[in-house]
């Protein structure tokens, strides 16, 4: 069953979401199915223009799946993706993705990861030149610009990742594990950092996590994923306001929906176990 919820309770008094400008993607009825196993089936989601919908489930439910097909990288099967009205049949310009891996080009330096995507959209030099710096230094990178992927740290390569996706001025940033792969305390830091990022700079994000705590820390909605095949379960509004601080990790209402969260996803966990045993 869909549902759309505002979890345990009803949002805090003064808790605004951030001022939405209409939808941005819309994802209807989508199914994916790679030989006979159907990944997900009959997924309906919307994401408004400055929304950050969080999207966690189980292993192999395909959040990834869902990001590639938004990101034009997977075809559907079934139903609809839509980028302001826009139907999705491939890479689609305004849409950037950020890799749990990082996905930087080991034989470019940051400068040139970071320019990357302009210069494929062919970008005039002068405009390189203007908004590449620019990037680099919004994530920290001012002075590694000719450092080299091998040379720099898992957070310092995010960071890069994270600059070039933004390079191109994308409508919809799309990241998938952005930080799994990153030690505990960098990935903190760049949680805040990217939250930051995007109170200068709004813009739809779908934010795909395993990390619940990190996924009601960055949505404004968190959407839940569970069943083979898989479908939405449940969308939580997360009623906190930004900006979001250490605070909000101590915050009431942000241990009410981690809680109402893991509770979601622990029946999955152990209906899975039953099946195994
Ligand atoms: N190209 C492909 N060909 C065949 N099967 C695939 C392909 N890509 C993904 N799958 C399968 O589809 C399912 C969903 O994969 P996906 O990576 O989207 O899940 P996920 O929820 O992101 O998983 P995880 O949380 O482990 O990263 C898995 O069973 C996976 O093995």
């Amino acid at each position: 069953m869909t549902r759309s919820t505002t979890g345990p309770g009803a949002a805090p008094e003064g808790a605004a979401p951030p001022p939405a400008t209409g939808p941005r993607v819309v994802v209807s009825g989508a199914g994916v199915r790679y030989g006979d196993l159907t990944v997900f089936d009959g997924i309906d989601l919307t994401i408004q223009d400055r929304e950050i919908v969080s999207i966690v489930g189980p292993s192999g439910c395909g959040k990834t799946t869902l990001l590639r097909s938004v990101d034009g990288l997977t075809r559907l099967n079934s139903g609809s993706v839509t980028i302001d009205g826009r139907p999705v049949e491939g890479p689609t310009p305004g849409v950037s993705m950020v890799f749990q891996h990082f996905g930087l080009f080991p034989w470019k330096n940051v400068y040139n990861n970071v320019a990357y995507g302009l210069k494929l959209a062919k970008a005039p030099k002068e405009r390189i030149a203007e908004v590449v710096p620019e990037y680099i230094d919004m994530v920290g990178l001012a002075g590694f610009e000719k450092s080299y992927p091998h040379q720099l740290s898992g957070g310092m390569q995010q960071r890069a990742g994270l600059a070039r996706a933004l390079a191109v001025e994308p409508q919809v940033l799309l990241m998938d594990e952005p930080f799994s792969a990153i030690d505990a305390q960098t990935r903190e830091v760049l949680q805040f950092e990217l939250l930051r990022i995007w109170e200068t700079r709004p813009i739809a994000m779908m934010f795909v996590t395993h990390s619940i705590e990190e996924a009601v820390l960055m949505g404004d909605r968190v959407v839940v994923l569970k069943g083979r095949p898989s479908h939405i379960h449940e969308v939580i509004d997360v009623g906190i306001p930004h900006p979001r601080t250490r605070a909000t990790l101590k915050s009431a209402r942000f241990q009410e929906v981690t809680a109402h969260v893991w509770d979601l996803l622990m029946q999955d966990v152990i209906a899975a176990e039953r099946e195994v045993g």
